[in-house]
């Protein structure tokens, strides 16, 4: 164990300075440390890593992700060196290479997103496509299906004739019937979705993220877009992870530059620029845009700052 420690250790202190460290989450300290013992690990850099990991602040599946890409990491690379991180996708036992060869692939879009509006009704997607804004969510919850039916096919109808790509958050099956251009999935969406039916409608699919575990998990899927937060602070919505900061962002975009990436969460025009520097295609925004004085005006102003 004093070796595994010993390890660790140097990861850390390699890596502390890092801004991919978080502090540790208050629920993590409450509870006992995570099972990383030989029966689950491979071998000692994986145990090292994985507690590494740990201490800096990662999840405990995103700990144990990490310390799977490290094992690799050190058997591909040709040894241990602490202040490396695994950062490749074969790392990652990921494969960047067989979209085209994967029938189950979701059919793609494009790899630069743009500016992605994350709208509340149909009426705020109608002044996103009059803002010619490249990409738009509907994201409308109710339990009403006749008003989510309305809402989207006048989203869908919004967009018809624009060069506005339309993506409808949760309701996959009326999304379907409605031939909307895509649908954006979470994690427990995905649970109970029928991925097939979407896939074999042709609409393109996006899959939330928040973490290492999540990207790997999403990548079996081949969806035509991974989107990965959030980044900033939000009060949007209860996330499962911290925010993850822009050292993160910058790891995981690195990782999964393969994809479509669309980057979301707190992120305003005072951060856009540092965002898409992370090499994201794509940023979506809810409150940057519809708690502005002047919504058109906030869609052209954050897109001259993400050319900028
Ligand atoms: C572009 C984009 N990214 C993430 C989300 C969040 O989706 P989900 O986790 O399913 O949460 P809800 O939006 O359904 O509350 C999103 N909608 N869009
Ligand atoms: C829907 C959603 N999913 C992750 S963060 C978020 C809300 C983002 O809103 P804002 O851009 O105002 O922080
Ligand atoms: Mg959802």
């Amino acid at each position: 164990m004093s070796l595994i420690r010993d390890l660790a250790d140097q990861i850390v202190s390699a890596h502390r300075k890092d801004d991919i460290c978080l502090p540790i989450p208050d629920y993590t300290l409450n509870t006992p440390p995570p099972r990383i013992d030989n029966e689950s690990a491979a071998d000692l850099n994986e145990l090292a890593a994985t507690l590494a990991a740990i201490e800096m602040g990662f999840i405990e599946k995103d700990a144990k992700t990490i310390g799977k890409a490290w094992s690799r990491m050190v058997l591909q690379d040709g040894g241990f060196d602490p202040f490396k991180w695994p950062s490749r996708p074969e790392h990652f036992d990921l494969l960047p290479w067989t979209r085209n060869m994967n029938p189950k692939a979701f059919k793609e879009c494009p790899k630069r997103l743009g500016l992605y509006g994350v709208m509340p009704d149909a009426d705020w997607v109608k002044r996103m496509v009059e803002a010619e804004i490249p990409t738009v969510q509907l994201r409308f919850k109710s339990e009403d299906r006749y008003k989510i039916r309305k809402q989207i096919r006048e989203s869908v109808k919004a967009t018809e004739g624009s060069k506005t790509l339309l993506f409808i958050n949760d309701y996959w099956e009326e999304a379907i019937d409605a031939e909307a251009y895509g649908v954006h999935l979470g994690q427990e969406d995905m649970e109970t979705a029928d991925l097939e039916a979407i896939r074999s409608a042709g609409l393109r699919l996006g899959l939330s993220t928040h973490g290492y575990a999540e990207m790997v998990y999403a990548d079996r899927f081949c969806p035509s877009y991974i989107a990965m937060g959030a980044v900033f602070p939000t009060n949007l919505k209860k996330m499962p992870t911290a925010p993850q900061g822009l050292g993160r962002l910058y790891k995981y975009a690195q990782l999964m530059n393969h994809y479509p990436l669309v980057a979301i969460g707190g992120i305003d025009e005072s951060s856009i620029h540092a965002v898409v520097k992370s090499g994201v295609g794509s940023v979506a925004v809810v409150r940057a845009i519809t708690q502005t004085k002047d919504p058109k005006a906030a869609v052209k102003h954050l897109q001259e700052l993400m050319r900028a």
